[in-house]
């Protein structure tokens, strides 16, 4: 489903951030990328998504050399992975149910279809009730999960996020950890990055580390 071969990603004329990377994960996986702060976890997700592209390398996503994708290709592309980066970008001047409908603007679909769709987005992150608030007004856990409820709210087959558990408590980043879980079991591939070790250790799954120059499939524990 995602498949890095000889992948190297420098930022200009900066050395390499990633470095002959080399892996692949299979439909439905739940996977972490971990490592220290500035290794590259957020490079290897944006590469993943097509935000950045390699520098050398192939990148397969769903059959799809993405490092070769056509202009027109790409919107089908980014519709199949959910992206949440670790600033969620949502809106504050508009209610956390305008935010979700947001992604489902541009497919088409009859109002009522897609406020439906958006509405059971909400709910699925444990967030029903709160449509109308504005995001300034959820907690950063519930924000967190409105950006989730965004990402997932067109359905991909492929959910990737940045961090989704920074500046939370314990309680909360396990709550979070638990709705990515939750889609995964209903067949998402899942990536999660991470440099909070620990409370990966708790989930049964596979990690992919990330340091300095160096990359290791720690496969699953
Ligand atoms: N757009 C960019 N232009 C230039 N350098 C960049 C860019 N994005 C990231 N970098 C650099 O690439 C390196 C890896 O950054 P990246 O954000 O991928 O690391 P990370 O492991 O996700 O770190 P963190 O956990 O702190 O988010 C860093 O040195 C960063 O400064």
């Amino acid at each position: 489903m995602i498949e890095f071969q000889h992948v190297f990603k420098a930022y200009g004329q900066s050395a390499n951030i990633l470095a002959d990377i080399n892996f692949k994960i299979d439909s439905g996986e739940f996977v972490f990328i971990s490592g220290p702060s500035g290794a590259g976890k957020s490079t290897l997700l944006k590469l993943i998504g097509g935000l950045e592209a390699p520098s050398r390398g192939s990148i397969t996503v769903k059959g799809e050399r993405i490092d070769k994708i056509t202009a027109r290709a790409m919107p089908y592309l980014r519709r199949s992975v959910g992206i949440i980066l670790q600033d969620t970008h949502l809106l504050y001047d508009r209610s956390a149910f305008e935010n979700v409908m947001l992604p489902l603007a541009v497919m088409g679909l009859p109002t009522d279809v897609a406020a439906a769709r958006a509405r059971a987005a909400i709910v699925k992150v444990g967030l029903g009730g709160k449509e109308k608030l504005n995001p300034i007004a959820l907690s950063g856990g519930e924000q967190q999960r409105l950006a989730i409820a965004r990402a997932i709210v067109n359905r991909p087959s492929i959910l990737i996020a940045d961090e989704p558990t920074a500046n939370l408590d314990q309680e909360n980043a396990h709550l979070i950890l638990d709705v990515f879980r939750d889609f995964n079991r209903v067949g998402v591939t899942t990536l999660i990055a991470s440099h909070d070790r620990p409370l990966l250790q708790s989930y049964s799954n596979r990690t992919l580390l990330i340091e300095p120059g160096r990359f290791t499939d720690l496969g699953y524990h």
